[in-house]
């Protein structure tokens, strides 16, 4: 059981902590504006700068964007005609901006500042490993952490903000472009790159006995090369390790396999993030998404009335690895028959070998289920396939998260790692770094 927190910080006081917090820099940052434009100073941007703050005694600028303020440390460009916001997630609100970089190199970048991170233990926990895993992964089609900060001292530390190099457009937002201006923009090799970069970032991903667990279009970025990389690993997780407290959070629900969904909550493998490459796979083919059910009920007739039901050796194991009740309610639910994908995609013209890895992916049971490194094989992605620059991990990762702690000990754990991060070559250049 989680301990309780001190009475000083029940959710409300902390909530209202939190936002006096935000309303003081908000006032800060509009009364240097108001000095800046008063004074007419083009040195004054200097002035705008904080004191040096935080673990490595930064200065920042604090700007506003839709109402959030964003701590940019010195040296991005906080010119506000090159700060885009990109979107915000249940978990925190991203911005691009420019900065340059330790190797001369000026870089676009995404800043993450992370939503209320210690609100709670779980809250807490899924910052520290999306952290930590921003830190592990070094693979080209997945994204890595060029800078972590706070502007906060560590008895006040409240704020987390994570830099990444900028990807590109999500995926969702240009097949949602597609939808609404009904115009294709991807292509038959287009789709074809797409999942075999998806396919190469997943070997190295499991190589490391990490499931990523959130697979969906938003967490895919492209850039105009086409160049895939694999954004957002806060859900996921070391394989070993059981989870019960963040199963109600995994994944948009569309994407989800039916494992994770009903039969096999806590037990579930890498086999998860199969089944939703094959869900984005038949969208990319489609333009729509394949199973988007309203609930968890509609979910399971949408998948079944295309997969198929369990078949008998499906439901023993339903029952073996979970219980006979979860069979009894699988077998309530009306019995569809596997349909011909080649027919269900018809009218989409695909190729032999796509509409064979779908139907490999989309496999009720994950033990039947086509695996990354057979995946990767496949003749669809032999265009593709380069064995020897298909990376896997060189080690396991620890992530280092299965001990309940507390949402105090948690935002330790998040400080240690700030003061602990070691930067790239490719990391935003601390002015005066050199001479530190
Ligand atoms: N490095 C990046 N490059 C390009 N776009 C990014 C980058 N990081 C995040 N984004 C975009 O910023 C938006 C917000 O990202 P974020 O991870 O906060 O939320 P989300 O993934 O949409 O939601 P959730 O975290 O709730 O799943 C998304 O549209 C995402 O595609």
């Amino acid at each position: 059981m989680q301990s309780q927190p001190p009475e000083s910080y029940e959710p409300n006081t902390w909530l209202q902590q939190q936002m006096e917090h935000e309303q003081q820099k908000k006032l800060a940052d509009e009364a240097k504006k108001q000095s800046a434009e008063t004074t007419g100073n083009e040195e004054e941007e200097e002035d705008v700068l904080s004191k040096p703050c935080g673990p490595h005694k930064r200065r920042f600028n604090f700007v506003m964007v839709r109402n959030i303020t964003f701590a940019i440390p010195e040296g991005y460009d906080v010119d506000g005609a090159n700060i885009e916001y990109l979107g915000g997630g249940s978990f925190g609100n991203v911005i691009k901006t420019s900065a340059v970089c330790r190797d001369g190199l000026r870089r676009w970048v995404a800043i993450k500042k992370m939503r209320e991170p210690f609100f709670d233990p779980h809250h807490a926990r899924r910052i520290f490993r999306e952290i930590k895993l921003l830190q592990l992964m070094r693979h080209d089609n997945i994204i890595c952490a060029l800078d972590l900060y706070t502007p906060d001292e560590e008895n006040d530390f409240r704020d987390v903000y994570v830099v990444t190099e900028f990807a590109g457009r999500s995926l969702y937002r240009i097949l949602k472009q597609q939808r609404d201006y009904g115009r294709r923009v991807l292509t038959e090799e287009h789709i074809k790159f797409i999942i075999y970069q998806i396919i190469r970032a997943l070997k190295y991903i499991h190589s490391a006995n990490i499931i990523h667990r959130d697979l969906k279009p938003g967490n895919l970025a492209l850039t105009d090369d086409s160049d895939l990389m694999i954004l957002d690993f806060g859900l996921a997780r070391s394989l070993e390790k059981k989870d019960t407290t963040l199963t109600q959070y995994v994944q948009t629900r569309w994407y989800r396999s039916p494992e994770v969904i009903y039969w096999k909550i806590d037990s579930y493998t890498n086999l998860a993030d199969m089944w939703s490459v094959g869900c984005i796979a038949a969208e990319l083919l489609t333009g729509e998404p394949l199973f988007p059910g309203d609930d968890v009920n509609a979910q399971y007739q949408r998948i079944t009335q295309l997969c198929g039901s369990p078949d008998e050796e499906l439901l023993t194991k339903i029952e073996n690895d979970n219980s006979s009740a979860m069979k009894a309610v699988i077998q309530s639910y009306k019995v569809y028959k596997r349909r011909n994908f080649r027919e269900v995609f018809a009218a989409h013209n695909p190729s032999d070998d796509i509409i064979d890895l779908i139907e490999k992916l989309l496999v009720l049971d994950p033990e039947k289920r086509i695996t990354v490194e057979e995946a990767i094989q496949h003749p669809y992605l032999a265009e593709f396939s380069l064995p020897e620059d298909e990376p896997r991990a060189d080690h396991i990762f620890d992530l280092d998260d299965s001990q309940a702690r507390t949402r105090f000990e948690w935002r330790d754990a998040v400080w240690k790692e700030i003061m602990n991060y070691r930067r790239l070559s490719s990391s935003p250049s601390i002015p005066g770094e050199a001479d530190r």
